[in-house]
């Protein structure tokens, strides 16, 4: 009852009985495809955890993700620097490093940085820096910190990661849109997908990326997000029980209306879940409830995420 699950989890009581590591999509991914969001923790002895984070997680190395993203059939990760790293980034400058060039890097850094280490972390992959406001995971950051680090970064061609809780959006609002980089917002803003996706909270999103077209997002994370959780028997998923059902009429209507602006990655190792595990080659069939056409899908997995991190290499759509 205690094997390694994927990310070197342990099977703790509470998550579902089924869950043995990640299945074999039956999504057929298309060429090139990108995981935009996925984090490496540790090796702890190698790369010590923050003092100031609010939790520890198991060591999730990059060979494991490596191995994930082969396994599912990705081409590249974007690696995200998680809260319990706090603005030691170099379990994820390694990662980038290894992957030969299939990897970039969103880092957190403070307004101490220099000039040299923001090359530093460029040469390395890096092409953005994340600001965290979800209060579970962050003391408070003053946000003209965090302005003065958007300014310094922006002449770099980065852009700028942004994570949130939805009731927070109208206080964070005049920040978010004073930014002068691309912003990319995390798991949809997490909506609380009990409300009506034509609802007052989700409508505040929505404008935020039809006011604002330098604001995009990740439609990651329902197995986050969701309260009608997976379906309760692997295998058992399809069109007449897709997983994650509650989520997927929030996600789809930014995929179908910022078709252009829209990211999705596994968020593997998963921390912080506590009740179920969730299953990574699911997670890649859920996209199938996401995307109307082949054309969407493209964009979502290949070109938006080849425009923002690797536009050297991609050849347009
Ligand atoms: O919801 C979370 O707990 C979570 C945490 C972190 C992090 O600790 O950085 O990143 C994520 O993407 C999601």
């Amino acid at each position: 009852m205690d094997r390694p699950t994927t990310g070197g989890f342990v099977k703790t009581p509470g998550w579902l009985d089924w869950y043995d590591g990640p299945s074999q999509p039956h999504f057929q991914l298309p060429p090139g495809a990108v995981d935009a969001h996925c984090h490496v923790f540790g090796p702890g002895e190698r790369f010590p955890y923050a003092p100031e984070r609010k939790y520890t997680p198991c060591d999730a190395s990059k060979e494991q993700l490596f191995a994930l993203r082969d396994h599912l059939g990705f081409a590249r990760n974007v690696i995200v620097q998680a809260t319990c790293h706090g603005a030691d980034n170099r379990a994820l400058v390694d990662a980038c490093v290894a992957s030969g060039g299939r990897a970039r890097g969103v880092a957190t850094v403070r307004r101490s940085v220099t000039d040299a280490e923001l090359q530093t972390l460029h040469s390395a992959g890096v092409r953005g820096v994340r600001f965290n406001f979800v209060k579970r995971l962050v003391d408070f950051t003053p946000k003209d910190e965090l302005l003065e680090i958007a300014q310094r970064i922006a002449p770099l061609g980065w852009h700028v990661v942004v994570y949130f809780e939805a009731q927070d959006l109208p206080e964070l609002w005049d920040f978010f849109t004073a930014l002068p980089t691309t912003v990319v917002v995390d798991h949809m803003g997490r909506p609380d997908v009990t409300q009506p996706v034509d609802g007052a909270q989700f409508g505040l999103f929505l404008r935020l990326l039809r006011e604002h077209e330098n604001v995009w997002t990740k439609v990651s994370c329902p197995e986050r997000l969701s309260v009608s959780g997976p379906p309760a028997l692997p295998g058992r998923c399809g069109p007449e029980q897709p997983p994650y059902a509650d989520v997927i009429p929030f996600a789809r209507r930014l995929v179908e209306t910022f078709p252009d602006r829209v990211l999705w990655g596994t968020d593997w190792p998963h921390p912080n879940l506590k009740d179920h595990m969730p299953d990574d080659g699911l997670l890649v069939d859920w996209l199938a409830s996401i995307v109307p056409d082949e054309a969407h899908l493209r964009r979502l997995l290949v070109d938006n995420p080849m425009r923002l991190y690797w536009p050297d290499e991609w050849k347009g759509a």
